[in-house]
């Protein structure tokens, strides 16, 4: 019998990648990565205004040479099934029949018809209003599988707040769409109406519950905006989960693939839940997938959780990650972006002054400077793993694009205190490192206080995989061990395994799992010697939190009193 294969597609925020696999045994035979040009270029983002939007045609051009790359490898007919997974919540208004505003005449620069990226704040007043008005509307609270707290990083608060600034995208978008959806509904070229869409986006951003019959009512909607008036019924009732088949691959993206319409595609998901399917998530664990951010992904027997909600948490959904289990998410963030900020600001000297430098040959002068930014991580790295803790009290809060998880709020900022005229960069990345795990515990803790104990850590992603320092403090803060995944590319292995069901391979995700795990790489357990002292600065990051919490409440209050007398 000939081997079958599978191809996974992980849309992450710098870049796609693909892999293809044995649907078999989940043996790698390829894999092709594309850093979005545009993107790259920083072009329809601000990151002062939280701004931060991808042209489609990045994805576009990504699909077609990661995907052509690795299929050449073997029979196109051997290539059974594909999936796609994104970041989320990463929305974007098309027209009726599911194309992307901004790949139609006249919206082609215009950021706000392109995806608006999960990492976009520019919603925050839409996300607070929402907020509001879900718990004193008189009807159903819609936020509450959704933690509670409604993010400006989700679905419904991005397009408020983009047809409210914009009335030409507002006229012409005749729906909007989760990216994971749109690439799905792009390569299966089957009618927007009747689409699959994903459970897992559904469910975890755009409020979509069985219980109150999909998506929140078209009165809810209507009194937080509107302009969103009708949408309602131009989206979607019926979810799906990412072990279902979409349909199969279009005769366009079939030849443009190099594959054949035979392939079927799997319903879409986010990255995150993709990841923890490859990080072979059981009942009960937390998976981190330690990219850019970071998701912390639990699943659970629904019957066992029973009505129980955790709060300030992102979401508990029925069959987000595995069909059948209950899937929750959590997260930062910031995690890898954190750690790239720090580069950045410390790289600005060179950024600036190198290219005035005459001693070297502008080619000389780029190549110098890609060498020491591409080396720049992993020293900070060595180097704060040999910062004696005891010389540093430098404490810092992972905030700087707002916290995601316990309890949304994403107007927080990041900061840093008990510098000396003593502290160095490495004890700053130090400091930077150990916000992320404190933060990391804080979520951990919240789980386990609302009765979902979390019985083992796994971590995969460029974080996991590249800096064994933070793995290791990561333990160490936790106190816990933590397994890192085997695979470099987990979210899109794990798109390769619903995939590898999809296609009718293996019966279900749990036995795909089990076929397909590429297992774990390394072992971090924590060092006892250090646990008490990560304790004791754990309180004095929680500290630090809530008086820069409070700060910033006090502060957003003044502002908008003074507002108030300024109307007045
Ligand atoms: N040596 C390192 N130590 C810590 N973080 C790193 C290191 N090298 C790269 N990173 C971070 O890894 C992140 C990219 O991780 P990756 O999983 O590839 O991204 P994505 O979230 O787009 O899937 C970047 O934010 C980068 O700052
Ligand atoms: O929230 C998410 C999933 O629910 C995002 O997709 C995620 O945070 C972005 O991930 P990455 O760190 O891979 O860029």
């Amino acid at each position: 019998m000939n081997p079958t294969y599978v191809i996974g597609i992980d849309y992450g925020s710098d870049s796609v990648r693909a892999v293809l696999v044995n649907a078999h045994t989940g043996q790698e035979i390829a894999q092709a990565v594309h850093p979005y040009a545009r993107w790259k270029e920083q072009r329809y983002c601000n990151a002062t205004k939280n701004q931060f939007r991808q042209h489609p045609l990045d994805h576009i051009e990504g699909l077609e040479t990661t995907v052509r790359r690795v299929a050449q490898n073997v029979p196109a007919e051997q290539i059974v099934g594909l999936a796609v997974d994104t970041t989320g919540s990463t929305p974007g208004p098309v027209d009726e029949y599911g194309v992307a505003l901004a790949l139609k005449p006249g919206f082609e620069e215009n950021p706000n018809a392109m995806f608006v990226l999960w990492k976009d704040h520019t919603a925050l007043p839409e996300a607070a209003e929402i907020n509001h008005k879900a718990r004193t509307w008189g009807g159903k609270d819609f936020t509450q599988f959704e933690g509670g707290i409604y993010s400006s990083e989700w679905f419904w608060a991005k397009i408020a707040h983009v047809v409210r600034e914009d009335d030409s995208v507002a006229k012409a978008a005749y729906s909007w769409m989760e990216h994971c959806d749109w690439l799905t509904l792009l390569l299966t070229g089957g009618d927007l109406k009747t689409f699959k869409r994903s459970r897992c986006a559904a469910g975890h951003k755009a409020m979509w519950h069985e219980s109150w019959g999909g998506l929140p009512s078209e009165e809810f909607l209507t009194l937080l905006e509107p302009k969103l008036g009708g949408l309602r019924e131009r989206l979607f009732e019926e979810t799906y989960t990412a072990d279902q088949v979409a349909g199969t691959l279009s005769e366009e993206w079939a030849q443009r693939l190099g594959l054949t319409t035979n392939t079927v595609v799997a319903v879409g998901s986010f990255d995150a839940h993709a990841g923890a399917v490859a990080g072979e998530i059981e009942a009960y664990s937390m998976v981190k997938v330690m990219g850019t951010s970071t998701c912390d992904i639990v699943v659970a027997p629904m019957d066992e959780v029973g009505g129980k909600l955790v709060p300030g948490i992102c979401g508990q959904v029925d069959g987000s990650v595995i069909p059948g289990m209950l899937g929750l998410e959590a997260g930062q963030s910031a995690v890898g972006d954190l750690l790239a900020w720090f580069r950045g600001v410390i790289e600005w000297p060179l950024r600036t002054l190198l290219p005035k430098s005459s001693i070297l040959t502008p080619e000389q002068r780029e190549a110098l400077l890609a060498e020491l930014s591409d080396n720049m991580m992993a020293e900070l790295n060595i180097a704060a793993a040999s910062v004696n803790p005891e010389e540093s009290a430098v404490l810092a809060l992972d905030w700087v694009n707002g916290r995601r998880t316990p309890d949304a709020n994403q107007a927080l900022k990041g900061a840093i205190m008990n510098l000396t005229m003593g502290t160095s960069a490495p004890q700053i990345f130090r400091a930077l490192v150990e916000s992320i795990c404190y933060g990391s515990k804080q979520i951990v803790e919240r789980f386990e206080q609302e009765g979902i104990p979390i019985k083992q850590v796994i971590g995969l992603g460029g974080v996991a995989k590249k800096s064994g320092f933070m793995m290791q403090t990561l333990a160490d803060v936790l106190n816990r061990p933590i397994k890192v995944a085997e695979s470099d590319q987990a979210p899109a292995l794990g798109s390769a395994m619903y995939a590898a069901v999809a296609a009718g391979i293996h019966p279900d995700v749990v036995t795909a799992q089990k076929a397909m795990g590429n297992g774990f790489a390394e072992n971090y357990t924590p060092n006892p010697e250090r646990v008490a002292d990560y304790q004791r600065r754990y309180e004095q990051y929680q500290a630090f939190g809530q008086y820069v919490e409070q700060a910033t409440e006090q502060r957003a209050g003044e502002v908008a009193e003074t507002e108030l007398v300024d109307q007045a």
